[in-house]
């Protein structure tokens, strides 16, 4: 996945975080809702856990992976472009984090492919001096 430059060397990762969402353009999306597939990495500092042992030290992928599906559930998005942004927004805001790279895959929208979907990576906007 693409790594920018961050002032955090390390990455807490999840691969794989499979949930159902209602996803999708057209009206027969808007009945049922979808598989969806999230591959994510934070930037962090692992450091302090490392040395503490602490959970409340670390970067929670447990509590990562609960607003990722709060997030997703919580109404319809028509575009995942619109979900992928809202995830890395949301991620940037309420963890420590500096950086966000995600792949999001919606592996039934197209029947002949394996899957298809978006990759992003954002960053926290430092308030300039
Ligand atoms: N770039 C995108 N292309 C398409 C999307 C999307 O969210 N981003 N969505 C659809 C439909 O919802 C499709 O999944 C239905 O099969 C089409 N293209």
């Amino acid at each position: 996945m693409h790594k920018a430059t961050s002032k955090f060397e390390d990455t807490v990762f999840i691969e794989g975080l499979s949930f159902l969402a209602s996803i999708g353009v057209f009206d027969w999306e808007k009945q049922f809702e979808q598989k969806l597939v999230l591959d994510l990495e934070l930037s962090t500092d692992t450091r302090p856990a490392a040395a503490s042992d602490d959970l409340n030290l670390a970067l929670n992928y447990a509590a990562v992976s609960e607003l990722v599906i709060n997030l997703a559930q919580s109404q319809h998005h028509d575009l995942i472009e619109t979900l992928a942004e809202k995830i890395a927004s949301q991620l940037l805001h309420n963890f420590n984090t500096q950086q966000v790279s995600l792949t999001l895959r919606k592996p039934s929208a197209v029947p002949a492919a394996a899957s298809v979907g978006v990759k992003i990576t954002r960053q926290r906007q430092e308030p300039t001096l």
